[in-house]
């Protein structure tokens, strides 16, 4: 797992590698081809779930398969030289290594610690109850947490054992804590294992310089500690004097009472030096061997950076080209930075959550009393105390968790609604090359189930995580004041815990990351048939859908399969240990019940806290699991917010009195999808104001494609178009296409009606105008025949509606429009001869008084035109009059026409 971690950001590395030399590459042709191709390369470098895009690019920089990784060289000591792959051995020695110091640590503390009397050594020694004394005599130094005071220690001559036990565990006294207790030792081991797990397993060179930090600063502690212990302990072995029957301690340090185990046994001070020294050597070998892994984060930092830093040039030149560039930031970061709105909200959510959490901690409290009450006083009384403490408690806390759930739900949604929209608005500006590549369901899973996903992350589990953790602390503070020894060995089992969670939660994300995509996959398949079901049922080919989906939605399924083991595997391995650690309670605690040093109650609310705190941690451990998920989201979201345009959709020039002259200069372009394949090569063409220009030529020649960049659909490779002398990347898009009208071969409507339909160009439009636009299209009367008329419903993509009237109302929706410029993909599709008749006549109505471009399939067409382009594989290849060109018998004009009248006839 490991492993693939480093793999992973490896990878991210030689992607930026790979996007780095690309660039260089590139520099040296032309800017423009910089950013155009490369601009959505350039985020991949610290974006994981692009690879493949990048990956590709490093293949065709190189032209052959040279793994950049390898190249990338570190010294390590003695400036001996280091690979990838020696990089990645050593990663994993020390791994191993220091797993192996890790669990060593942590058994010998946790052995040595629990296996000998030096463990009750840790605010104040236990009192020899069986003496009857009730020592300590309280001195100066005495510090009281409990209601101990002289009065009643003196008193506690009359309190059962378990009540003195009590006593004693909540007395403090620092300096005899500091200087034999090992209780805090124990609990650094706990608290530098949670550091040293991070620089077993993350690369982050941050993570990296913490942990080393903090295993310093315990180091530092532990020798500290164990100077002044030692000195301490051998100065009480100078003073016990051995005489033949007994030991008699001679000291004068008041601090230690006379019935310390300290005194009393020389095997319990010398375990306690022992249990102080071991963690020292260990923690200088695994200082000295995180040397090494320092030293390769920091390098790796530095080279990572470096390329961020280039990247970033890069990112100023491209702002400088007017595009927007956007940093991205942690995931994490960002989710909490974009749930801001909501802060309000969420922190009223809060306040109701710590109220609804103290309640649920209060609980055991006054449970363990009752049965206090039943086991002891039989006092009525008490227990209808106790039981009304128990119903308000109730209220309050259902109270609270009414407006907890309430408010973080409300919160949830709100955000989600906003993260639809802005992924939505996100996506709808891409450039269309983006939808290219793209597939519509994968869009719009990314719409509906990741941000699902995230809103649930950033409320509901925020919201748990939030009542766990307070839970869990309140529990831990509670049971140790209940009985800290039973609690300490119920903490032995964390680091356990921690490190399943370590484990199991990489493999989750990943799996969790993979299903999103299966599915996904699985609904653009879905989406496609069902918005193409006529072509399907035509050839009928259910059937082979139905497989495919299934083939689709089997390889979901099989992650799922994945993801579900290791659930289990994670729930179940937590549920284990949070059982066991039940039983082992319940366990010692009973004993201690049967020897009378622990009252029933006690037991009891030590149980219910024990259960409330497996409980906590179990659901935590299973919120970390959809954290995972959402981050998982989260890439795929973010990757689309992240995602600069490569042609803005809005913000430049705008020409005033514009006159409507376009010029394609030396136009080379070929499609995002296609990098290799030229489709346009050194066109040019000047479009004059009020012209007809007819483009022909065999299909494939790249006449549509002629259409798309004077629309500013793509950006070509190399060349210019300009409109009235200024080029179109300068002006304003909105403005632009404002003033061009496109009716396509095969044109779509919208699912709303023929008025809506039609307003689509012109949304401010008169019903006057309307009808007059419908008029020219020659659309009005068989609108007028419906009997909605202009409110008919059309359908999904206009599917309520014939070939010829859907033609005819897209002319009305160019025609409202009133463009300037008319873009014109004649329709190939066969229409009856009325039909043809007004569609033509509609289409010879539009064209008056603009500059048209059309796609000519109809020999009427282009005897009107002014100008006749022939365009063949990518290039002009005859240019005129319908007459002058007719006149070449060997031009390929000349046979498209005699091939056309051929087959008229
Ligand atoms: N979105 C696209 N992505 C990749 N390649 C494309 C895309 N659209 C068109 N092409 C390719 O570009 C070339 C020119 O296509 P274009 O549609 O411009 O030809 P055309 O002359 O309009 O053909 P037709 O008369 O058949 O419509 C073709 O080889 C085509 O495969």
């Amino acid at each position: 797992m490991t492993k693939k971690n480093f793999k992973d950001e490896e990878e991210n590395e030689s992607l930026l590698e790979a996007y780095n030399s690309n660039s260089n590459i590139n520099s040296s042709n032309n800017k423009q081809s910089i950013s155009t191709t490369n601009r959505s390369d350039q985020k991949y470098g610290i974006n994981n779930a692009n690879k493949q895009f990048s990956l590709n690019n490093k293949k065709s920089i190189n032209g052959e398969d040279i793994d950049e990784e390898e190249l990338v060289q570190d010294t390590l000591f003695f400036k001996f030289k280091l690979d990838n792959k020696q990089r990645n051995s050593i990663r994993l020695f020390v791994q191993i290594v220091s797993l192996v110091i890790l669990a060593g640590y942590l058994i010998s503390i946790n052995a040595l610690y629990f296996s000998t009397s030096a463990r009750s050594i840790i605010f104040y020694p236990p009192i020899n109850t069986d003496s009857g004394s009730v020592s300590p005599t309280p001195t100066p130094n005495h510090i009281t947490l409990l209601q101990t005071s002289t009065e009643s220690t003196v008193t506690t001559s009359s309190y059962d054992s378990s009540e003195i036990e009590a006593l004693n565990g909540g007395t403090f006294n620092m300096k005899y804590f500091f200087y034999f207790s090992t209780f805090d030792i124990l609990l650094l081991s706990y608290f530098i294992s949670l550091f040293w797990l991070l620089l077993i397993f993350s690369d982050n060179y941050i993570y990296h310089v913490v942990s080393y930090i903090m295993t310093i600063v315990a180091l530092i502690y532990n020798v500290i500690k164990s100077y002044f212990t030692i000195t301490q302990i051998l100065s009480i072995n100078k003073d016990i004097i051995t005489t033949t029957s007994n030991e008699i301690y001679m000291g004068s340090d008041s601090y230690i009472p006379e019935t310390s185990p300290l005194l009393n046994s020389l095997k319990v001070r010398e375990m306690i030096i022992v249990i102080v020294l071991v963690g020292i050597p260990l923690m200088v070998l695994f200082l000295m061997l995180h040397l090494i892994t320092l030293q390769l984060s920091y390098k790796k930092h530095k080279r990572l950076s470096e390329k961020e830093k280039q990247f970033y040039n890069q990112a100023a030149e491209e702002k400088r080209l007017n595009k927007k560039v956007e940093v991205k930031h942690s995931n994490l970061k960002r989710l909490i930075q974009l749930s801001r709105p909501e802060l309000p909200i969420i922190l009223a959510a809060m306040v109701a959550l710590v109220f609804s959490s103290l309640t649920s901690l209060a609980m055991p409290y006054f449970f363990g009393s009752i049965v206090q009450v039943v086991a002891t006083t039989h006092s009525f009384n008490n227990l209808n105390s106790s039981t009304l403490g128990l119903v308000i408690i109730f209220v309050v806390g259902s109270v609270a968790t009414l407006v907890r759930s309430w408010l973080f739900y409300l919160a949830g949604q709100k955000f989600v609604a906003r993260i639809r929209r802005n992924l939505f608005s996100s996506i709808i500006q891409q450039e269309i090359g983006y939808f290219d590549q793209c597939r519509t369901g994968e869009l719009l899973s990314r719409l509906s189930s990741d941000s699902q996903v995230i809103q649930n992350s950033v409320t509901v589990n925020i919201s748990m995580l939030f009542r766990y953790s307070i839970q869990i602390i309140g529990s831990i503070i509670l049971l140790f004041i209940t009985n800290w020894r039973l609690t300490l060995l119920m903490l032995g089992i964390v680091p356990v815990l921690a490190i399943s969670t370590v484990f199991y939660g990489k493999k989750i994300k990943q799996l969790g990351k993979q299903f999103q995509d299966e599915l996904a996959k699985s609904s653009t398949t879905g989406e496609e048939v069902i918005s193409n079901i006529r072509t399907v049922r035509s050839f009928s080919k259910e059937q082979k859908f139905i497989d495919l989906y299934s083939k689709d939605i089997n390889g979901s399924f099989l992650i799922g399969k994945s993801l579900a083991v290791a659930t289990g595997v994670f729930s179940g391995i937590v549920f284990l240990v949070a059982q066991l650690a039940i039983v082992l309670i319940v366990y010692v605690g009973a004993r201690q019940v049967l020897d009378g040093t622990l009252s029933t109650g006690d037991l009891t609310s030590f149980l219910l806290y024990t259960l409330s705190l497996a409980m906590s941690l179990a659901f935590i451990s299973s919120l970390m699991t959809d954290f995972l998920k959402a981050i998982g989201s989260s890439d795929r979201i973010f990757e689309i917010f992240d995602r600069v345009p490569a042609i803005n959709v809005s913000g430049g020039k705008q020409i005033p009195n514009p006159l409507g002259e376009i010029e394609l200069k030396d136009i080379e372009f070929s499609y995002p999808t296609r990098p290799n394949n030229n489709v346009l090569k050194g066109l040019n063409l000047k479009l004059k104001k009020g012209t007809i220009t007819a483009l022909v030529g065999p299909s494939g020649g790249g006449k549509s494609t002629v259409i798309a960049m004077i629309e500013r659909f793509y950006d070509p490779n190399s060349g210019s178009i300009t409109f009235d002398g200024v080029d179109i990347k300068e002006l304003d898009p909105v403005w632009y296409r404002g003033i061009i009208g496109y009716v396509s071969q095969e044109p779509v409507l919208f699912a709303g009606s023929i008025k809506d339909n039609i307003t689509f160009g012109n949304d401010s439009a008169s019903m006057d105008e309307i009808i007059s636009a419908a008029e020219k299209a020659n659309a009005h009367s068989f609108i007028e025949e419906f009997e909605n008329g202009y409110d008919t419903i059309v359908g999904e993509r206009g599917v309520r509606l014939s070939g010829g009237q859907k033609q005819r109302i897209a002319i009305a929706r160019a025609m409202i429009q009133n463009p300037m410029i008319l873009l014109l993909d004649e329709a190939t599709s066969a229409l009856d001869a009325e039909s043809e008749y007004l569609v033509k006549q509609a289409i010879d109505e539009i064209m008056k008084d603009r500059t048209v471009v059309v796609i000519a399939h109809r020999l009427s067409t282009v005897i009107n035109a002014n100008t006749v382009v022939v365009i063949n594989q990518g290039k002009i290849e005859e240019m005129g009059t319908h007459k002058e060109l007719l006149n070449n018998p060997d031009g390929t004009y000349h046979n498209l026409v005699k091939r056309q009248l051929s087959s008229d006839e």
